[in-house]
């Protein structure tokens, strides 16, 4: 499956203001919005670049110190995105080699205003305004106050060997240009995965962060989760938004066929191989590759996996030169891949080159307080093709007592089938079929 790329036409009038400081950015937002500007507001690069995935705003204004990114790299990003975009930084200067918005002034205007607004409660900033406007904003920019920098929640609960900034860029600030104020305010929830449990604002949270960084991601968890919905989010947040997402499942190509499904094979490279075709790599060129199922990957292909990983060259099944690709490997099991390293299943050396990040999906019965907003969730797509069907509270009642083997994607078969007896009713328990793991047979909680 490939995602062709979308050209967005940019918004006239959309700025998005990119900073940490929720009192600078309330304080600038008012004043755009008082010019007519429509304003979008991100607290950090990953939420500003899940913004820029599906808008291409006239203008961007972006803070030099980000929490999850590095402020230069998100704006490499997202002049790549948004070649259109003029990018100003808080001080007003303008980022190398960006267009230049026929309104760049009221912009540079707004940012002063504000400055001045700030000025008598602020501290004095080395940090100029450098523009090659009117003098007028030859003058440093107002600093608040100085105050405790937020801690980003701790990562250590994923694993995750996080690069997120903290003391030591915190003391830069401190010595240098302008502080952090203000609690840093990432918005959580991710569109397309609906949950709502302190696990499922972690793992949005995650996703935000570890998206825009071009290292591969491993994502673990028990069937029907929703892995592949993670996987589809990290590539939707991340540069690669606008190239392919590739998709192969390791479990479901067989054996002997899955190193030319995943390199490509030349002419006559094997009985069957009427003509060259590239692989899945190579098809995901600049995106994203999403490999379901990993631990059923045989160990000879994991070797040759490595050394794509390694070295970013494949070759294909019959061909002697190998071919540079650019792609990212975005990983799921529900396996206990560690436990299978041991076990010499699967090269440890593999497991660590994916595991840069790994992240877990928390099983449906961990998170039983989300079950009534995924079934509102299902019982509204099943009703954009046939009349929406309501649910008495003892059928939710019946859905939140089990124990969800298959979960998400259970559950979502469930309310199918359930919408189907319903006919013109309710659903009622006794429309809800759950599947008994352990036997053929069908449990009704009516
Ligand atoms: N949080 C969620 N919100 C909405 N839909 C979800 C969520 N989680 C899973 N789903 C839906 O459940 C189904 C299964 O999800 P998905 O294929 O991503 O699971 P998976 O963990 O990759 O499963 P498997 O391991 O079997 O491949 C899909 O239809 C998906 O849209």
């Amino acid at each position: 499956m490939s995602t062709a790329p979308v050209a967005l036409t940019t918004q006239q009038r959309s700025v998005v203001l990119v900073t940490p400081d929720a009192d600078l950015r309330q304080r600038l937002t008012d004043r755009l919005c008082s010019m007519r500007w429509n304003v979008f507001t991100a607290a950090g690069g990953a939420e500003a670049m899940a913004y820029l995935s599906n808008s291409a705003p006239e203008a961007m204004i972006v803070d030099h110190w980000l929490p999850d990114l590095d402020a230069a790299e998100f704006k490499d990003y997202a002049s790549a995105m948004c070649p259109e975009t003029d990018l100003l930084q808080m001080d007003g200067s303008a980022s190398a080699g960006c267009v230049r918005s026929a309104r760049r002034n009221e912009l540079l205007h707004a940012i002063r205003e504000v400055h001045d607004a700030g000025e008598a409660t602020s501290v004095p900033s080395a940090l100029p305004l450098k523009f090659d406007g009117p003098t007028w904003l030859q003058a440093p920019i107002a600093i608040p106050p100085l105050e405790p920098v937020p801690k980003v929640a701790d990562s250590a609960a994923f694993g995750l060997p996080f690069l997120i900034p903290q003391n030591d860029v915190v003391q830069e600030h401190r010595n240098g240009t302008r502080p952090l104020s203000g609690p840093v305010e990432v918005r959580m929830n991710l569109p397309e995965i609906v949950g709502d449990a302190q696990q499922m604002r972690e793992l949005a949270r995650v996703i935000r962060l570890i998206a825009p960084h071009n290292v591969s991601v491993l994502i673990k968890g028990e069937t029907g989760t929703g892995k592949e919905l993670v996987a589809k989010a990290v590539h939707r947040l991340s540069a690669r938004a606008g190239k392919p997402f590739v998709v192969l499942n390791c479990a479901a190509i067989p054996e002997h066929l899955l190193e030319a499904e995943l390199f490509g094979h030349t002419r006559g490279a094997f009985t069957g191989a009427v003509a060259s075709r590239i692989g899945r790599i190579e098809a995901a060129h600049g995106g994203t590759l999403f490999l379901d199922e990993i631990g059923e990957m045989p160990l000879p292909l994991q070797a040759k996996m490595l050394r794509f990983l390694e070295n970013g060259e494949i070759q294909k099944v019959g061909e002697n030169d190998a071919v540079r690709v650019d792609v990212r490997i975005v990983a799921a099991t529900h396996q206990p891949l560690e436990q299978n390293t041991a076990n010499k299943l699967f090269r440890l050396d593999l497991y660590h080159r994916l595991a840069v990040f790994p992240v877990d999906v928390p099983a449906l019965r961990e998170r039983a307080e989300d079950i009534p907003m995924l079934a509102e969730h299902f019982l509204r797509r099943l009703g954009e093709a046939a009349p929406r069907r309501s649910m008495t509270p003892e059928a939710l009642g019946a859905l939140m007592a089990y124990h969800w083997p298959g979960n998400v994607r259970e559950l979502g078969h469930v309310l199918q089938r359930g919408v189907i007896l319903c006919g013109e009713d309710a659903v009622l328990p006794e429309h809800l079929r759950m599947r008994d793991p352990q036997s053929t047979s069908w449990l009704s909680p009516g």
